[in-house]
């Protein structure tokens, strides 16, 4: 493990805190889809898929361009709002809330194209993910209150405790815009787990990423999520990385749930060999 950097802005992380990013995250309820039906016009982008992510799961969500994949992301994430259909998170009920609202119960989500602040470091792009957590705490802040500063020094030694365990302590005081895509996908990732998540929602993490950067994303999704017992919900083209880390398979077509079950089952199905494999096998 690196050793993490200390300047005069940025506090090493004490053993407590340190402890802090390995905590496991308590209470993390089943994911719910049901039925969900949505149009875009004459286009039926959702018809009527229904599939869990029982707690701690990985389910990697599958299928050809145009399958329905982002569309059902965007239920869940609540960028869109279904024409009909159930959506759940244990008891709540994703569909009366705000894209916020997904934030504040624990959903977390990475968007395909990178959302960091170029000019800001990586650091204080991490800690902008707590900020959905703590909005509270980010009044007392702008007003300069010595519990936000505690407050503060706290976020900050758990963003840089997370840079350590995900080996990117040392681009931490670097400005994002100076940095590889392959790392960026990285710091948008400790991004996402700065909001200490239930689930994780990952919209094609691996798109634009070498081999071996994806083998290592791949690596690092999974040790993180044995490590807190979160969720993830996958969408993903790469099918080395969903067929590895993930304990479910949905696959899409056409806005149907073509299949579902655990990798192995998922790649021997007639429909995902022929999609995938061009009938090949
Ligand atoms: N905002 C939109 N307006 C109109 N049609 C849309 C919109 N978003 C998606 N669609 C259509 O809905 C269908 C499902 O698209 P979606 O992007 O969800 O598929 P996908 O599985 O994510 O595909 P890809 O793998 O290419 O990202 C497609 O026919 C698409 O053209």
């Amino acid at each position: 493990m690196t050793t993490v950097p200390s300047a005069s802005d940025d506090t090493v992380p004490s053993a407590s805190d340190r402890a802090v990013p390995g905590a496991s995250v308590t209470g993390v309820p089943a994911l719910h889809v049901d039925e969900i039906r949505l149009r875009f016009g004459g286009v039926v982008a959702l018809d009527g898929p229904s599939f869990s992510i029982e707690p701690g799961h990985i389910v990697g969500l599958i299928g050809p361009n145009g399958a329905g994949k982002t569309t059902l992301f965007n239920c869940i994430s609540r960028l869109y709002q279904p024409d009909s259909g159930r959506i759940t998170f244990g008891d709540t009920d994703l569909l009366s809330l705000t894209a916020d609202g997904v934030a504040d119960v624990g959903i977390a989500r990475t968007f395909q194209n990178i959302g960091l602040f170029p000019t800001m470091t990586v650091v204080d792009n991490v800690l902008t993910g707590a900020y959905s957590r703590t909005r509270a705490g980010f009044v007392r802040t702008a007003l300069g209150l010595p519990s936000s500063r505690t407050e503060e020094r706290r976020e900050r030694a758990e963003a840089w405790a997370l840079l350590d365990s995900m080996n990117l302590a040392h681009v931490g005081r670097e400005p994002a815009g100076n940095l590889p895509y392959g790392t960026l996908k990285r710091v948008e990732l400790a991004r996402a787990l700065m909001q200490r998540p239930k689930l994780l929602m990952l919209d094609e993490p691996a798109n634009g990423l070498i081999h071996e950067e994806v083998l290592e994303l791949a690596e690092t999704v999974r040790a993180l999520r044995d490590e807190r017992g979160f969720s993830v919900l996958l969408v993903e083209h790469h099918m080395a990385m969903v067929m590895s880390i993930s304990d479910r398979v949905v696959v899409l077509n056409f806005g149907q749930k073509v299949t579902e079950g655990e990798p192995s089952e998922v790649a021997a199905h007639p429909e995902v060999v022929e999609a995938y494999l061009g009938g090949a096998a």
